[in-house]
This record gives C-alpha cells, structure tokens and sequence, in this order.
C-alpha cells in the first residue's frame, strides 16, 4: 500500500507521530521523500498536504493524510475514511475589525483565499457572486496592500487575524482536522483495514485512560453506571470479603471527575494508568 503523509506544514509533524505510534517506521530526515516500511508492507510518500487529495483521487497512491478542508478545496474524487483528530481549525471568513462585514454583503466585493474550490462552492451555496482572490498564503495582509475587502481562511488560535486586526464574520464555512483519505469509487486498497484498526488503536490509547478500583459489593451496580466501559467494566473479586475489583477505560479529559465521583460513593484504591496501544 501506498501512503501520503505530509511533508511539511502544520500537519506533518503529528501526522508522522500518529503513524509511528500505529508501529509503523517513519523518516528520520525531512529530506527524505520516498520510505519503505518493509515489514509493514507499505511505502509513505512525503508530500505537500494540498496535492495529496490529487495522488489519491486520481489513484496513484492508495490513502494519505490531509486537512478535510484541503480535501473539499481540490474536489479530488477522494474520500474521508476516519478522523485523526488533530490538525484542528475552523475556515473562516474575516475583514478588518469595526467594519461589520457580513457574507450576503460579499455579493459584488474581492475575497481573498488559498481555498478558491472551498470558497467559491459556499458562495455558490449561499446565492452570492464574489470575486475570488486566489493567494498562495500570508492572505491576512490582502486586505491593507489592496487586493481584496475580505478574506477567507484557516484559523487556528486566531492569532494572526488579531495581530492583522481583522475579526471573523459569518458562520464558520467549515470545521476541519486532518483526516486519512482513500480514493473514491476504486475497491478498498488491500490492508486498508489493517492501517485503519491501527489508527483507530492510537486514537483509543490517546483518548482513554484505564481505571482500576476495589469497590464494595454492595455498590458495584453503581459504581458501574460511573464507569461503563465500551462495553461494560470487568468486576472480579477481591481476595477479601464483600469486596470487589473493577477494571474499566475512561474518558481521558473525565478521568479525574470520575474518580472523585467513585470515591464519593465509597470506592478505594483507584488507579489510572495509561493504555499503551489497543485494539477494540
Ligand atoms: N495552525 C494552522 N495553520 C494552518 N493550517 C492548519 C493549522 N492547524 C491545522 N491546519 C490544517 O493544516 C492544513 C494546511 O496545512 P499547511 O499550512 O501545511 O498548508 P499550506 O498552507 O498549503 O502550506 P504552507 O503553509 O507550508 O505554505 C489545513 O488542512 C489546515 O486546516
Ligand atoms: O489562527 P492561527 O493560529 O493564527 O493560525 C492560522 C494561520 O496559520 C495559517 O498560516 P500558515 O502558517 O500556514 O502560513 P500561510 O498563510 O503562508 O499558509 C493560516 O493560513 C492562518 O494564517
Ligand atoms: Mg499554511
């Protein structure tokens, strides 16, 4: 199989950690642009995020890593196969701040993107004529040098609009985050569904921690109802009477709710502990 992973930019360095930890070797050199991983069966490809919905539309290679938005930019005949969750933005549209700019009043005014596919396609959903401005990057400074009355663009911490003193208007066009992708309407690549579980087993072990505690008897019921497991807790019994050991995986982000909440209603001895890896 063939993989587009990419090369540099916001999304390489987490793309290549995700793929490390699903076991899989990764460059040690950011000049590298072809590695095989023999054991694995696979080959990576380093690429700019934006051309790789174009390789796997057209079928040249078999799945890749890149932004939703990137995705829906190049209407590649590609498809969306799971979120990665990172690479998280919002596109957006933006003008200077105190102008009030809204989107029906785009109609017959400049925007200003890198996304004239993403753009113009909400526009056109939208029943608005605009005129696209197509820019490679740094769009945040079309509107002071000229070219444009408003932008649209990817925001993150929103930092570079403030620092550009422009303010978002308007509902976000969409929300993104980096997302494996395969090409459309071919059959499944052969060990898609291997690469898959093991994507899927480093979201799980990043997302969920696993909890142990010895709860009475009595209470294991309720105990239960708070940590209900994917599909329920494994409860075996403690080598001391009226006791109970209970084993199950957590949110990470609620873990220590829930272990107040288990202490509360009389657990004791309650363990967090990182998952490694899985598979569900
Ligand atoms: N802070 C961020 N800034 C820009 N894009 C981000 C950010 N975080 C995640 N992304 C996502 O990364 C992708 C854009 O990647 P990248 O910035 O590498 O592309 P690019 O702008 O074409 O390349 P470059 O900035 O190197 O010219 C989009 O899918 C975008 O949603
Ligand atoms: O909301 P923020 O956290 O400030 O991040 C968003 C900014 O980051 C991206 O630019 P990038 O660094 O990719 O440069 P580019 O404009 O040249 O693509 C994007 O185009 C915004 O300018
Ligand atoms: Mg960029």
């Amino acid at each position: 199989m063939k993989i587009a992973v990419p090369n540099k930019g916001a999304l390489s360095e987490a793309a290549t950690q995700m793929l490390r930890e699903a076991g899989y070797r990764q460059r040690s050199d950011s000049k590298e642009l072809v590695l095989t991983d023999a054991a694995n069966h696979v080959e990576f490809y380093y690429l700019r995020p934006r051309d790789i919905a174009v390789y796997v539309g057209e079928g040249t290679l078999d799945v890749g890593i890149t932004g939703r938005d990137m995705l829906l930019d190049s209407g590649a005949r590609a498809d969306e196969v799971l979120s990665l969750n990172f690479g998280g933005t919002r596109f957006r549209f933006a003008g200077p701040v105190g102008q009030g700019l809204t989107v029906p009043g785009l109609a017959g005014r400049r925007v200003a993107t890198s996304y004239p596919g993403l753009v113009g396609a909400y526009l056109t959903q939208q029943g608005i004529e605009a005129r696209l401005i197509k820019l490679d990057g740094a769009v945040e400074s079309a509107i002071r040098l000229g070219v444009a009355d408003a932008i649209a663009d990817v925001v993150e911490t929103g930092r570079t609009l403030q620092q550009a003193g422009m303010e978002v208007f308007g509902e976000p066009i969409m929300v993104s985050e980096a997302i494996l992708i395969k090409r459309a309407e071919l059959p499944e690549p052969a060990g898609l569904d291997l690469l898959v579980r093991r994507l899927s087993g480093v979201l799980v072990a990043r997302n969920y921690v696993m909890m142990d505690y010895d709860c009475p008897s009595a209470l294991v019921e309720q105990a239960s109802a708070v940590t209900p497991g994917l599909e329920a807790p494994t409860v075996s019994p403690l080598a001391k009477d009226g006791w109970m050991a209970v084993r199950a995986m957590v949110p990470r982000g609620q873990a220590q709710q829930v272990m107040d909440d288990l202490w509360e209603l009389g657990a004791r001895a309650i363990l967090v502990t990182d998952i490694a890896a899985c598979r569900l």
